[in-house]
């Protein structure tokens, strides 16, 4: 039993968030996701983050402020997954390590079957919406 650091990016494009389908035969496979990935030991987070991004969807990304930590547990593994808001610098990604990927807006991630461990991020994300759409 132990636990593993695993860092995602929020990567905004006007209102849309990139999100990331994992690899058929990896763990939870077809499932959608923030792309990032593990922490490699002693590394920054930031800067694996930025790591992950570059491997998974050969781009860079400029990685901002915590946007939420999610602490969850699959059966007898654990994740704490940090989540940062990161800014999107314009290149269009390419799904090297990912099976997809999909620009869309807080409302349609409804329609992705998130890991468990991102219900709680989608619906921060969903909440912030409605309320940027009530307070115009
Ligand atoms: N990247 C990412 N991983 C997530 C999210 N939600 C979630 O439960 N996870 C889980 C899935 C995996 O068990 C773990 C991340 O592992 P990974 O397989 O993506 O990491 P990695 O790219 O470093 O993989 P590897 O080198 O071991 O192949 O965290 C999420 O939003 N983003």
């Amino acid at each position: 039993m132990h636990t593993v650091i695993v860092t995602a990016a929020i990567i905004h494009k006007e209102d849309k968030i990139l999100i990331a389908q994992r690899n058929k035969h990896a763990e939870h496979g077809l499932k959608w996701e923030f792309p990032g990935g593990k922490l490699n030991f002693g590394e920054d987070p930031k800067v694996g983050l930025q790591r992950e991004i570059q491997e998974e969807l050969d781009m860079a990304i400029e990685v901002g402020d915590i946007f939420e930590v999610v602490s969850h547990r699959y059966g007898e593994r654990h994740i704490l997954l940090l989540c940062y808001t990161c800014r999107y610098l314009g290149q269009n990604p390419v799904a090297r390590d990912c099976r997809d990927f999909r620009w869309v807006t807080p409302a349609e991630m409804n329609r992705y079957d998130f890991t468990a461990a991102d219900v709680p991020v989608v619906k921060k994300l969903q909440k912030l919406l409605d309320k940027k759409e009530a307070c115009p």
